[in-house]
């Protein structure tokens, strides 16, 4: 069943599905909302899942209608977190700038390295400076819960290694490509960042879970990538995919004792938080 309305409507995790992940949860009401920031790609589905409420959002909407760059990632997460979200979930898409990790594999990175330029990468741009933290960008017990509930399914996940963020839309030249490798850098995508950020300056917890659908262009002996190969490969893992973020859904901690909340603290902040 699908509904549509503009009250208050709520859920504590967020769930933001990437390329080919459009649909997520059953018995859904659909909520429409607007933020200072724009509006969200979607509308956004609340469901009920293994006893949390869930809200799901697809980051390019559910037509892929916008590009990575285009993204308006401010949006999605002001509207995440103004529903009542505070940890977020992030499937995606991604290369793999390591032979040994190939299609199919899942990463739960514990590393960032930002490439893109141009985007809306924070909500403190006027109004007093805000600097926080970002050396770890991700969720320890998001992290920790993703890679447990892999294992328990019998994925083999990658635990650890950096997702390197590039602008987009094009895939990465081979140069490029075996530069990022050079750095010791193990996923590449387009999407990670700013959409990592947002959440810390909204003391959200992020969790990336990555599944490799190519060996980008500088290891690979082909023509290179493509978006078919990306979504044929996504296509085929997206069962399992589901099934595994529903996991990792049931198994996050309903008490933050990591240090996400506390991110804010002490800070004064330009603007009031939703
Ligand atoms: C569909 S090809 C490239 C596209 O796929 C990834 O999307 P997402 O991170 O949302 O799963 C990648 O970041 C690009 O946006
Ligand atoms: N090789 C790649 N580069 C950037 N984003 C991707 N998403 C999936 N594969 C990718």
């Amino acid at each position: 069943m699908s509904t549509s309305r503009e009250d208050a409507a709520s859920a504590d995790i967020g769930v933001i599905g990437g390329s080919g992940f459009y649909s997520f949860l059953d018995d859904i009401e659909e909520v429409r909302v607007e933020t200072p920031y724009g509006t969200p790609s979607d509308v956004i589905a609340l469901g009920e899942l293994a006893g949390r409420r869930v809200a799901f959002l697809p980051r390019h909407g559910r037509d892929h209608r916008y590009p990575p760059h285009k993204i308006p990632y401010r949006a999605n997460l002001w509207a995440l977190r103004s529903l009542g979200v505070r940890q977020v979930l992030a499937p995606s898409a991604v290369g793999s700038l390591t032979p040994e990790y190939g299609p199919g594999t899942l990463a739960v990175p514990d590393q960032l390295a930002d490439r893109t330029h141009g985007r809306a990468q924070t909500f403190y741009d006027e109004g007093g400076a805000v600097h926080l933290s970002f050396s770890d960008p991700y969720c320890p017990a998001g992290r920790r819960a993703a890679a447990d509930s892999a294992k328990a399914a019998g994925w083999r996940p990658v635990e650890g290694g950096t997702l390197v963020v590039i602008e987009g839309p094009r895939f990465s030249t081979r140069a490029e490509s075996q530069w990022f490798a050079a750095q010791g850098w193990t996923l590449v995508g387009m999407t990670g960042h700013p959409e990592a950020v947002l959440a810390r300056e909204l003391a959200l917890c992020y969790t990336p879970l990555c599944l490799v659908t190519d060996l980008d262009a500088g290891i690979e002996e082909g023509d290179g990538v493509t978006m078919e190969e990306v979504l044929r490969v996504f296509g085929e893992n997206i069962d399992r995919l589901r099934t595994l973020v529903a996991d990792v859904v049931g198994a996050l901690p309903a008490e933050r004792g990591c240090p996400c909340p506390r991110v804010l603290d002490g800070i004064k902040l330009p603007l009031e938080l939703p």
